[in-house]
């Protein structure tokens, strides 16, 4: 079975590398426009940083599993298509700020229509709004030379930095497709891919706008948790509570069930924002205002949330941080991953630097150039860039600094040489945890003064 899959990104490239690695039977063609991306997919560097996505591309890349940036001939090869385009919140006209922009998508189906030489099966793995399947299909048969599309919908589930994992043994496939017997007969094309690996019983097979509309609702729900317990844990700073300890004994109530119940500093990454936003748009379409609203509200807490740890370390620090050194320790968007995007710690650090702090930051995967990328896009002016500094030695960035503040949870934050750092630190020497890795117990032995989420 030939399989091509449209965009080479954090998606893309690990599923279907997963896909080559256990269904041995498919010829798995990857391909993007981004010619860069390509090239490192087919180097030793690969693009996306993900434990054991090396191991597994190394082992398939050549025999089963291919790079391209001609993406023609791939989809004229193909039986199954995957388009894995990027569906990011639109930033311009009806929509803009909310709506999921898919010119990306569309683009892939005209393209699809126009070179394809045979019958296909189109599979949205993007996330989507509900009933793109709809205009999918409307585009692609306006503009087919007669053939059959046949359009599933599979949203993935994985989470950066466990994508591997995730991957392997998921909780759940979707396929999404039409009750017809060609509809019918494309799901159970993608159901063989798929049980190659998984379970037949988790993969579960519903109509589309369900599959479509089951991914923003899975996020939804996910963030959901995280705001409220983000909520709880101003709560817990009033009163004395722990929100470890909240979330821990909520959590033993197997209705509640323990996961993604950790307060933090905010939730980042992709796609939680963008796909909560896009189920409010689509609830305001429908004239859903109420149901609109209760939705937006999980991301104005998070919004919130950063906020109030910037206005804590302020407060904390005597009412000003203008030239003070802040070490920022992460700047991805949570631990084992490069990816930035949405990261707390863009508008963590942007208020800083607006607040005339010099912020020296240090992240184990995070690459200058991606910092000052995001900063710029976030709207922070050069003349503040100056004040930033983005090191590879950790102990650089806490060198002589006034505070340093923990925006990603990485491992090896929790065995730095904290006698050392406050050695070299001004004193008071704050520490601002906005993760809660931090053994408050022993750095407060050490003489630090230890501010954390949540916490008495
Ligand atoms: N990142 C995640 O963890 C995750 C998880 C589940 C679902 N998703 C969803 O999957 C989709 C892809 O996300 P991603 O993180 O992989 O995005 P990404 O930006 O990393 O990758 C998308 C790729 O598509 C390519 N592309 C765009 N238009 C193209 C075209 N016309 N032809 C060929 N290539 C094209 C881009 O160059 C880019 O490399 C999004 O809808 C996202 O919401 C993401
Ligand atoms: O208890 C928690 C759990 C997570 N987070 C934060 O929430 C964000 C998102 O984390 P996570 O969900 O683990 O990573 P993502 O890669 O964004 O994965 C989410 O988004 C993907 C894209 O749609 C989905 O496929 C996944 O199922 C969904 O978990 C990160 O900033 C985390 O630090 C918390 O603050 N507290």
């Amino acid at each position: 079975m030939n399989i091509c899959c449209i965009g080479a990104g954090y998606v893309g490239g690990p599923t279907m590398a997963m896909i080559a690695k256990k269904a041995t039977f498919c010829k798995v063609t990857v391909v993007d426009i981004n010619q860069a991306r390509i090239d490192a997919w087919n180097s030793a560097e690969l693009p996306v940083y993900e434990p054991g996505l090396e191991e597994v591309v190394r082992e398939c890349r050549g025999k089963n599993l291919f790079f391209s940036t001609d993406v023609d001939q791939a989809i004229r090869d193909a039986d199954i298509i995957f388009v894995s385009v990027n569906t990011p919140t639109k930033t311009y006209g009806v929509g803009a700020g909310r709506a999921a922009d898919l010119r990306y998508l569309e683009l892939c189906a005209r393209r699809i229509a126009e070179v394809a030489q045979g019958d296909k099966i189109i599979v949205e793995k993007s996330t989507l709004p509900v009933r793109t399947a709809e205009s999918l299909k409307r585009v692609l048969h306006s503009n087919s030379n007669g053939y059959r599309f046949e359009v599933l919908s599979n949203p993935e589930f994985l989470a950066e930095g466990t994508a591997i994992s995730d991957l392997e043994a998921p909780d759940r496939v979707l396929i999404g497709g039409d009750d017809t017997p060609s509809g019918q007969a494309a799901v159970e094309t993608l159901v063989k891919v798929y049980n190659a690996w998984v379970p037949r019983e988790r993969i579960l097979t519903t109509n589309l706008w369900s599959s479509e509309l089951t991914k923003l609702v899975s996020n939804a729900l996910l963030a959901q948790r995280i705001s409220s317990v983000n909520s709880i844990s101003a709560l817990c700073e009033a009163t004395g509570a722990d929100i470890d300890e909240v979330a821990f004994a909520a959590g033993k109530d197997t209705r509640i069930g323990p996961k993604f119940l950790k307060a933090s500093v905010g939730f980042g990454g992709s796609c939680f924002q963008k796909d909560i936003l896009n189920l409010v748009y689509l609830c305001e379409y429908y004239g859903l205002k109420e149901v609109a609203e209760y939705w937006e509200s999980v991301v104005k807490i998070n919004d919130w949330q950063k906020d109030r740890f910037v206005r804590s370390m302020i407060r904390t620090m005597f009412n000003t941080i203008s030239g003070k050194k802040i070490a920022v320790l992460g700047f991805a968007f949570k631990k084992d991953t490069n990816d930035t995007r949405e990261s707390a710690a863009i508008r963590v650090c942007a208020s800083l630097l607006a607040e005339q702090a010099e912020v020296a930051v240090y992240d184990p995967q995070v690459t200058e150039k991606g910092i000052r990328d995001d900063l710029v896009y976030a709207g922070v002016p050069e003349s503040q860039l100056a004040r930033l500094s983005v090191v590879d030695d950790p102990y650089a960035a806490l060198d002589q600094a006034h505070a340093l503040a923990v925006l990603t949870e990485w491992d090896e934050f929790k065995s730095f040489d904290y006698d050392r750092i406050f050695t070299g630190m001004k004193k008071p020497a704050f520490a601002f945890d906005g993760r809660n890795i931090l053994d408050r117990a022993k750095l407060r032995e050490i003489g630090f003064e230890v501010h954390a989420i949540g916490k008495p």
